[in-house]
């Protein structure tokens, strides 16, 4: 039988998927050992891994490459929708916020704020539905530099702790959304494929509910 294909996101969101595996009975020692390899077999190679950039997760999911992925809901909201989101793992817990400098009324002027941020869209939706007029600067990382050096008034970033806010004096003003890890899958691989995802997907289901 083909291997079914398992795009997951490199970085935060390895190790607990890669422990997630293993709990439910598979062998990941070939990702652990993985070297600088991006395609590894789990299990008995019933499963193949493809190690990725979050938002390729997706585009690898969209483009039918990947049967399943594993990405976070921030990047799911930010990048769009052509798959099937099936499973809340639970895990790579954090939040959208927005946040400022420490007791600044952000919301006390008439201008328009300018708001820093690695999700644009994600921040204009939010935005939007507050019927508030804003301009969104879109930054790679590091984003909260952006009041800090006057690029923006705010920002709206994943915050995890809270540390990287306190340590450079900023705080939440409002919290956007919660966020954590989401199973995916594509739309034909889940006909295709219907009964090896259904049994993963219930393999995983017991395990978080357990
Ligand atoms: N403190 C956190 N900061 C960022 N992402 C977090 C955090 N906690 C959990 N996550 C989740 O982990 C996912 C992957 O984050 P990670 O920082 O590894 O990659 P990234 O955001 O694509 O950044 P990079 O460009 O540095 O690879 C995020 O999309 C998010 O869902
Ligand atoms: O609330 P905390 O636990 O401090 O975590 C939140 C921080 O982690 C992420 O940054 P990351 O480390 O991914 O670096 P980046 O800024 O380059 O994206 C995020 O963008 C925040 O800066």
């Amino acid at each position: 039988m083909q291997p079914l294909r398992i795009a997951l996101t490199k970085g935060r969101l390895e190790k607990d998927t890669i422990k997630l595996f293993q709990k439910i009975g598979y062998n990941c020692d070939a990702v652990i050992n993985k070297g600088r390899k991006l395609i590894l077999p789990i299990g008995n190679g019933e499963i193949e891994v493809v190690l990725a950039k979050a938002a390729d997760v997706i585009t690898y999911v969209e483009n039918g490459v990947c049967d399943l992925g594993v990405v976070g809901k921030d990047t799911i909201l930010e990048n769009g929708h052509c798959f099937y989101e099936l499973l809340d793992l639970g895990f790579g817990r954090c939040k959208f916020a927005v946040a400022t400098q420490k007791g600044k009324d952000l919301y006390g002027g008439y201008k328009a704020l300018t708001i820093a941020t690695k999700y644009p869209n994600v921040t204009r939706s939010f935005f939007e539905e507050k019927n508030m007029d804003v301009r969104v600067i879109k930054i790679e990382g590091s984003v909260e530099l952006g009041p800090l050096i006057g690029l923006s008034d705010a920002i709206v970033d994943i915050v995890e702790t809270g540390s990287t806010l306190k340590e450079n004096g900023l705080e939440v003003v409002e919290d956007v959304c919660p966020i954590s890890a989401r199973l995916i899958a594509n739309v034909a691989s889940l006909k295709l494929h219907k009964k090896q995802i259904e049994e993963l997907v219930d393999l995983i289901s017991k395990e978080i509910d357990a």
